[in-house]
């Protein structure tokens, strides 16, 4: 499991900030409650109160103009002032974005050169991947865990489709590196003969208590698993649009959604239209600390060293190679061939769909 760490660049000091005359500034909006995005629709942002609590209540705000080009995000968690009724027309003023635990960026694209920040303190990233139709990308799966470890968050593998194709491969794939793995499968209610899907507890069961981020190319079903874990997520959804009057989210929006029926608060966080994640801001070395026995050994690395295949005298192949069995030897080898495999995607171009699915990698 990688060890959640705390990402100075995510809460760096806004400069000029202090350089503001203080006097124009409202006293520190002693007033103000702390509630939690859970939406973004074209400048307005629905945010809970008490989310997950008995006194949760929806509210619509705006940003305060002092926060500026800031960006207010799914999962983050401001303070607002103003009208918090959650009344019918209420609007509520957003006045401060609390520090993010983690960050995750979208993909620059055509669309927008930039990785910006899409959904903050996310606690883990489910990559969603079916077994089958569409095939699986190790690819994209691996840029999605470079990312996801760079930025201090767990990863769980939703593979869907169980019922098409074996989880054999993927599994063996990803469970040496820490990442969970869930499989889930079309089935029939032997009850009523309705098409459900399997696997949905030991799903349920790893996302309890945390935020999570799902992601996944189209098709892999996402949707489906969404609508499974939170089956009013359509009216949650709907709530906003209703509120703004403003018709859908836009394709690249972010929206978290309360898992219900769970022993603790659950969030998921939907991603749509988002195929992966940013890694221009992935930093080695921060990757390297999601593999505690890799850093350790990475420490005596010459000056510079890259850690690749190609790097000379990098410890690391050292390592492997002084190995006292040839257990412990297949075991090492794995964890380093997978760590390199991570810090390549990081250089890698997004993967655009031309194929490289798992078993012809
Ligand atoms: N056989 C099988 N089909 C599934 C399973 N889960 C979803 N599907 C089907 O796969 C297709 C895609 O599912 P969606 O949930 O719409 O996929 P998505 O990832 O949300 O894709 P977009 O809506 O395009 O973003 C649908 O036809 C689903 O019925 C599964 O476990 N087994
Ligand atoms: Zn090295």
């Amino acid at each position: 499991m990688p060890q959640r760490r705390y990402d100075e660049r995510d809460v760096r000091i806004r400069p000029g900030r202090g350089s503001r005359p203080r006097t124009k500034r409202r006293p520190e909006h002693a007033d103000a409650r702390t509630a939690m995005v859970v939406a973004v629709d074209r400048g307005r942002y629905t945010v809970l109160l008490d989310p997950g609590g008995p006194d949760e209540t929806r509210i619509l705000a705006m940003k305060a103009r002092e926060l500026g080009r800031d960006r207010v995000v799914p999962g983050d968690r401001v303070d607002v002032v103003g009208d918090t009724t959650g009344a019918d027309g209420s609007l509520a003023r957003i006045v401060r974005i609390g520090e993010r635990r983690t960050v995750l960026r979208r993909t620059a694209d055509d669309t927008d050169p930039v990785e910006r920040i899409i959904v903050a303190n996310a606690d883990r990233l489910v990559v969603v991947t079916a077994l089958a139709d569409p095939e699986p990308r190790t690819r994209m799966i691996d840029r999605c865990v470079a990312a996801a470890y760079d930025a201090g968050m767990e990863v769980l593998l939703a593979l869907t489709k169980g019922d098409l194709a074996d989880a054999g491969e993927l599994t063996a794939m990803y469970a040496p590196i820490g990442v969970d793995v869930v499989v889930t499968r079309r089935g029939t209610d032997p009850a009523t003969g309705e098409r459900t899907i399997e696997g949905l507890d030991a799903l349920r069961d790893v996302l309890t208590g945390a935020v999570s981020v799902l992601v996944g190319h189209s098709g892999v079903g996402k949707s489906t698993l969404v609508n499974a874990l939170v089956p009013d997520a359509r009216r949650a959804v709907g709530v906003v649009n209703d509120v703004t009057g403003r018709g859908r989210h836009t394709s690249s929006s972010a929206i978290a959604l309360e898992v219900h029926g769970t022993t603790a608060p659950t969030w998921v966080i939907d991603t749509p239209g988002v195929r992966s994640f940013g890694l221009a801001h992935v930093d080695p070395a921060h990757l390297l600390g999601a593999f505690a026995d890799l850093d350790d050994v990475a420490r005596e690395c010459p000056r510079g060293c890259t850690h690749l295949a190609d790097s000379p005298d990098c410890t690391l192949d050292e390592w492997v190679a002084a190995a006292p069995d040839d257990v412990t030897r297949a075991a090492r080898a794995a964890r380093l061939d997978s760590f390199r495999r991570l810090l390549v995607s990081r250089l890698g171009v997004e993967d655009d769909g031309d194929g490289d699915g798992a078993r012809g990698r």
